[in-house]
């Protein structure tokens, strides 16, 4: 059973979350939201639980709910920081259930960084607040997967400035041996997974003529791991290492900011990409998009990114249950 949080209000979680359940619950994976059921009232039949284990004798029928009450109720397209502390709750519930092993893996719906940022929340997005909740801080890695790419931005969340400051050897080796133990273990890769490592300069540097980063940061850390044993390529000259041609030899890009990788993740994948943190001890999963508060409201949000979010959930949680299954047998 996947647990899925219930993003912001007024944003488009409620819509995609309903169409999510229409395109699910006849062959699942079944799940169960934790949000406030008056968001979904005439659009979904509802069943209000109070325990996951109770989800999949109603999913064909009603979206099964654990129930939260809004501060206030929303309006879509505005979000309303009084509703802030029942977002956090949601989703430090989902990590709750599966940490006590009601369910399997938590899906995130998109939240506004910004109207959650406070006393009790001061990160830049789920990723690290799922590492303090999970008590794995600093071993958190994103991902976005698509059908045509996956890419892992090393820095993340900071302004550009501060991505180049804080760009290491430790953190691209780090970084890169949890990508590749994920995907062994989450992915199923059937053979050593190859990561492209990114240049971060134009041309990847030509030789320190277009910036040192590459020479005094990035070249060491793919040596290190190259003499641990990983199948790594670069710099790679970021300009071109998204080609078609380019993308069939590498199973992952570990690009050096966010947007490096990001950009193209969207471009090829935006309707089919997922984003997934890897590092964690639970498995957690998230469309690729943010609150599309521009659309709320409107019937207008495509469900896509959220249905291959649960699909891949699924399948990262029956993997690792194999690997562990094989590590233990
Ligand atoms: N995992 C998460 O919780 C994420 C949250 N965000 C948050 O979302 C907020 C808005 O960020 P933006 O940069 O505007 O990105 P966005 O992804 O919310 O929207 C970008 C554009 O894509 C459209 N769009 C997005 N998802 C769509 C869907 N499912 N169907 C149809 N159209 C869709 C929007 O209408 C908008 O025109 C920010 O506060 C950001 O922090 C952004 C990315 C991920
Ligand atoms: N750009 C990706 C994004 O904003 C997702 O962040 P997170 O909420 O999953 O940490």
């Amino acid at each position: 059973m996947l647990v899925l949080t219930q993003g912001d209000p007024a944003g488009i979680a409620p819509e995609i979350t309903a169409k999510a359940w229409h395109a699910l619950r006849e062959q699942g994976p079944a799940f169960v939201w934790v949000g406030d059921p008056a968001l979904l009232e005439g659009v979904v039949p509802v069943s209000v639980i109070d325990d996951p284990a109770q989800a999949r004798a109603v999913f064909a029928d009603a979206l099964p709910v654990m129930p939260l009450s809004l501060a206030v109720p929303a309006v879509p397209g505005q979000p309303d920081r009084r509703n802030a502390a029942v977002i956090l709750e949601s989703i430090r519930r989902a990590v709750a259930l599966v940490q006590a092993g009601a369910a399997d893996a938590v899906v995130t719906n998109p939240i506004s960084k910004d109207v959650v940022q406070g006393p009790d929340f001061t990160h830049p997005g789920h990723t690290s607040f799922l590492a303090e909740l999970c008590g794995a801080e600093g071993r958190e890695v994103m991902m976005l997967a698509g059908p045509s790419l996956r890419v892992v931005p090393v820095t993340v969340h900071v302004a550009l400035r501060k991505a180049i400051e804080q760009l290491t050897v430790a953190r691209i080796v780090e970084t890169a041996r949890t990508v590749a133990a994920g995907l062994a273990r989450d992915f199923g890769l059937a053979h050593a997974p190859r990561l492209a490592v990114a240049g971060l300069n134009p041309h990847a540097g030509e030789n320190g003529l277009m910036g040192d980063e590459e020479q005094r940061i990035i070249i060491p850390a793919i040596e290190t791991l190259r003499a641990e044993g990983y199948e790594v390529t670069g710099p790679m000259p970021p300009d071109t290492m998204f080609t078609p041609q380019a993308r069939a030899n590498y199973d992952v890009a570990l690009c050096m900011y966010h947007d490096q990788g990001l950009i193209p993740l969207k471009t090829l994948d935006m309707a089919q990409g997922v984003n997934v943190t890897l590092g964690l001890p639970i498995v957690r999963t998230s469309p690729d998009h943010g609150t599309a508060f521009d659309r709320a409201g409107q019937n207008r949000a495509d469900p896509t990114s959220l249905v291959c979010a649960l699909q891949l959930a699924g399948r990262l949680v029956r993997n690792r249950q194999a690997a562990e299954g094989r590590k233990t047998a």
